[in-house]
């Protein structure tokens, strides 16, 4: 399911080749951006032999994982181009089925995949309705596809921006039809009315794989159009990816009674707090640290795809169940909510969320409205997103000086948002760069957080030992206008809502053990600030009397 999520984060063109060589094939798929119907499942996902689960794109190599052409608009300041590409080319990296709980190959030793860096049309307000780029840049795409050494391996094209339907189709053919060209997979019809693959004749494109090609109870292919057979390859997909979907569901609502048959919400022993953030974040770092468990974590993009609870020692002795999450990611779409649903049930059902956020990232700001967003998506309360704990991790890869200036004013170009002295001319021919020539912008791209400590910090008991705490790891009160200034967050319907008036922060290093113990302390005043609310909420009437001390003596007065 996730894998579906990824392969199409952005991107919203792929081509799919079939691993057989007998029968060559090429797909060209779309998803339509902000529908809430199937296309987020794709028909080359099925097989003759049923669906393929998880895998959405299909590399030629069926051994090897698929491999993406990675097209990336530019965007300025060049430490944001940076991060958006390095994002892109680590989720292209990312598209790989895990087995048994791993995956096939090392990240850490994997190469960038191929990339190109490209002029953003959007930037000038001048996106081609049609195709999104103008003609020069899909020449350079195009060039590049048909370029010998670049010919075996990609099997899909990423572009890293968001296309409308119409654009992704027209890319889609335009480059569809390089690709059938290449390897002459059009079925045309021959001057004697049969049905061949050839480069002449009247073209008809039918099923690619034609007779035989995988109905459920009747065979198909020839006489079924490809939009049909595209059709009941979706419906088919997307009718297996419910019924897991519901699977996962239940189970998790079983697991959850359970837990709260052994001690429930507030006030009772097992509280869950939902660790969620953006992917890459460090979470699953973060509740190992905190709960000496061993979750997987890699630098890899969606390193987490299932809710894995840990149980945490809070100062005071009290358990509390920490819930690691899968990752979230900017331009979701909003089709791929649906499928977040019976994952993140536990970050709506949890009794309080931290919200993870890499402070190396140049990005934060940009990270933070994502997950803000998400959340409003999934259903969380505001109420719940108001007494959210914001940890700002990975502070050991902060360099202090460049970070101690505040919040940088650079802008995240997304459709529809303009720089005018961006680029100069539209399309000029050979866009082509290397990641390594990037231009980094190391100017302050975020604010960091005074290094203040508050009064709780340092000293409170814990059951782990944890490195010492430094001044960095102080924990304090700010309130959101003090950090961000007056921020709203745009959610998909262009509804805007208000950040959270008031978030505590922490600083941490999952890696380093920095500010763990103020973060367990943090949640645990937190949680006995919430059970103090809901236990007043409950009235005079609704709480049983007991007499106090003064009762008592007044009782034992002759
Ligand atoms: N230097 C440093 N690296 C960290 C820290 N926390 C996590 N990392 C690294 O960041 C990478 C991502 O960590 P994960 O814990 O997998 O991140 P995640 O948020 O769970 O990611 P997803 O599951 O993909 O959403 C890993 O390589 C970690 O070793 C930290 O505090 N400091
Ligand atoms: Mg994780």
């Amino acid at each position: 399911m996730l894998r579906g999520a990824i392969s199409r984060l952005g991107a919203r063109l792929r081509l799919h080749a079939d691993p057989s060589p007998a029968s060559p094939r090429l797909r060209v798929l779309s998803t339509r951006r902000g529908k809430r119907s199937s296309p987020t499942l794709s028909p080359a996902d099925c097989d003759d032999e049923g669906p393929l689960r998880g895998l959405f794109v299909l590399s030629r190599d069926p051994e090897c994982p698929p491999r993406l052409l990675v097209v990336q608009p530019r965007l300025r300041p060049g430490s944001l181009l940076e991060s958006k590409l390095a994002e892109a080319l680590n989720l292209a990296n990312s598209l790989e089925e895990r087995r048994d709980g791993f995956y096939h190959s090392e990240f850490g030793a994997k190469g960038a995949p191929p990339h190109l860096v490209v002029q953003n049309p959007a930037s000038r307000g001048r996106s081609h309705a049609d195709t999104y780029f103008g003609p020069g840049t899909v020449d350079n795409v195009k060039c590049y596809l048909s370029a010998t050494e670049s010919e075996e391996d990609v099997d899909a094209v990423f572009v890293n921006a968001i296309l409308s339907g119409i654009q992704q189709r027209n890319l889609e053919s335009e480059l569809a039809a390089l690709m059938y060209m290449k390897t002459r997979l059009v079925r045309v019809r021959g001057p004697g009315g049969r049905l061949t693959f050839g480069p002449s004749g009247e073209a008809e494109v039918v099923s690619a794989r034609g007779r035989g090609s995988g109905g459920r109870g009747f065979m198909s292919g020839a006489g079924e159009t490809e939009l049909q057979l595209q059709r009941r390859r979706i419906q088919e997909r997307r009718v297996s990816l419910l019924a897991q979907i519901e699977d996962v569901r239940r189970t998790r609502a079983i697991q959850r009674s359970s837990r709260k048959r052994h001690g429930g919400s507030f006030g009772q022993e097992l509280v869950t707090v939902a660790v969620v953030g953006y992917t890459n974040a460090g979470k699953s770092t973060l509740v190992s640290a905190l709960s000496e468990a061993d979750l997987y974590s890699d630098d890899r993009l969606f390193a987490t795809v299932d809710p894995r609870l840990r149980s945490v020692i809070l100062p005071s002795g009290r358990k509390a169940l920490l819930s690691d999450t899968v990752g979230f990611i900017s331009d979701l779409p909003v089709q791929l909510v649906e499928a977040f649903h019976a994952t993140l049930e536990e970050v709506v059902e949890a009794d309080m969320l931290v919200h993870v956020l890499d402070s190396s990232a140049s990005n934060l700001e940009e990270h933070r409205s994502t997950v803000l967003q998400v959340l409003q998506q999934i259903g969380v309360s505001q109420e719940k997103i108001n007494n959210m704990i914001e940890v700002w991790n990975k502070i050991d890869l902060v360099d202090e000086n460049v970070k101690s200036d505040g919040i940088d004013d650079e802008v995240f170009l997304t459709e529809g948002e303009q720089e005018d002295d961006i680029f100069s001319e539209d399309d000029a021919p050979s866009e082509q760069t290397s990641f390594d020539s990037v231009d980094v912008d190391d100017g302050a791209d975020s604010e960091y957080l005074s290094e203040e400590n508050s009064e709780d910090s340092n000293e409170l008991p814990s059951k782990k030992s944890f490195a010492e705490p430094t001044e960095m790891g102080a924990m304090k009160e700010l309130s959101s206008k003090e950090c961000f200034g007056e921020l709203r967050v745009l959610d998909t319907n262009g509804h805007t809502f208000p950040q959270p008036a008031s978030t505590c922060h922490v600083k941490t290093s999952a890696v380093t053990g920095t500010g763990l113990q103020e973060l367990l302390a943090l949640i645990e005043r937190k949680l006995t600030e919430q059970q103090t609310v809901v236990q007043r909420s409950y009235g005079p009437f609704d709480r049983k009397w007991r007499p106090t001390s003064m009762d008592c003596e007044k009782a034992a007065e002759p």
